[in-house]
């Protein structure tokens, strides 16, 4: 059934799945619109891949209703097949032909278009992914990079409506992950395709999304942007996807957030009551803070260790506050701050990554 008004790349409206009799995904609900790419993050068994399988056609929803660029591709189990949707896929393996060069693999998918408008499209894709000089290579002289992008532009010269990409990162050594995520990302904005992403890396998903759908036990627990899961999680679990987190318990009292740190106002949203408080490792700060001043506490900090590790400094510390006795903290902040294990510093707190919830909330 096509509904011409839809704008939506893909609409999923109200999905629920099992395996068996075991429930997979549970009123899922979302659209995706043109050129937007979509991270679906969570952890392990949380029902991404189902999802992206859901969408492609591989599984049939129980109930709910998919639409593909405003054609109804699923009403409950009643489901067009993989071949009829206009999508591609991308793997985590890349499953490209080892016996083909890489204008033939690109080629291969293009069988509905013509001879002569075959080559070109793959040579322009190819162009456009930086592989214009390769096309005679074979996949086994490639990089793991070039691999991935080869993969990519045989997927883009199908312009699908929708591109479905499966950790396609994930067999790229780590050094090369960055400048991969960001060329497909600058890619995929340049085809304007809408692209939904599976992941388990909160990191990798800021980088590359438009828009995440972070995912837990199959329901879709927080959507938002990159800034959104930073600066807004909606639970405690969601906040420790993106980096490292300490945890405290507090209270909220007369407009006042209490823990053993101290005290400052409390978030708006919560009147009173006991609250589990998540403090990002970036929130620890060794040296005077030059922006946001009223949002920082200080306080004497006596310094446990300092490293260097991964491009940054970890540095652990205790509050010489009697209230964090036992309580020892890790900061993370710029590999050039100049901090001593030892030392007594004075550290300052930055409120905005602090975030407060009512105890019990989405662990
Ligand atoms: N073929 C299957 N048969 C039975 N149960 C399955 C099957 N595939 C997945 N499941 C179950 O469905 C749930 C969702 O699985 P899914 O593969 O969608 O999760 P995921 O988030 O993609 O996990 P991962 O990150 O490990 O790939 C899990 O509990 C999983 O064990």
């Amino acid at each position: 059934m096509k509904n011409s008004v839809d704008p939506a790349a893909i609409r999923f409206e109200g999905v629920s799945h099992r395996y068996g009799k075991s429930p997979s995904v549970t009123d899922i609900s979302f659209s995706i619109q043109p050129g937007e790419i979509v991270c679906l993050l969570g952890p392990s068994g949380c029902g991404k891949t189902t999802i992206l399988r859901l969408a492609s056609g591989l599984e049939a929803p129980e109930t709910g209703k998919i639409f593909i660029a405003g054609n109804q591709v699923a009403n409950g189990p009643k489901v067009s097949p993989p071949e009829k949707r206009p999508i591609s896929m991308v793997f985590q393996d890349y499953a490209l032909f080892p016996h083909l060069t890489v204008i033939q693999n690109v080629v291969f998918g293009l069988k509905r278009v013509s001879p002569q408008e075959r080559y070109r499209r793959a040579t322009q894709v190819l162009e456009h992914v930086g592989l214009g000089t390769s096309h005679d290579r074979f996949p086994h002289t490639l990089s793991g990079g070039q691999q991935q992008r080869v993969a990519l532009a045989r997927a883009i010269a199908l312009r699908p409506a929708l591109m479905l990409m499966d950790e396609p990162f994930s067999n790229l050594d780590i050094n090369l992950r960055f400048s991969v995520r960001e060329e497909t990302r600058r890619i995929l904005h340049g085809e304007g395709s809408a692209t939904i992403l599976v992941t388990h890396d909160g990191e990798e998903a800021a980088q590359l999304a438009d828009r995440i759908l972070l995912l837990d036990h199959g329901h879709i627990v927080q959507e938002g942007s990159p800034e959104d899961f930073y600066f807004r999680p909606a639970t405690p679990f969601a906040a420790r996807f993106f980096g490292e987190t300490a945890s405290l318990s507090g209270i909220v009292e007369n407009g006042l957030l209490k823990s053993a740190l101290g005290e400052w106002e409390a978030p708006s949203e919560i009147s009173s009551g006991s609250v589990d408080v998540v403090i990002r490792d970036q929130a620890f700060v060794f040296r005077e803070p030059h922006e946001a001043p009223d949002y920082h506490l200080c306080f004497e900090a006596k310094i446990h260790e300092s490293r260097v590790m991964g491009g940054r400094r970890v540095t652990e510390f205790q509050p010489l506050i009697p209230t964090c006795e036992n309580l020892r903290f890790r900061a993370f902040h710029r590999m050039t701050t100049r901090i001593k294990a030892g030392e007594t510093r004075p550290c300052w707190i930055d409120r905005r990554l602090v975030f407060a919830f009512p105890k019990g909330t989405g662990e």
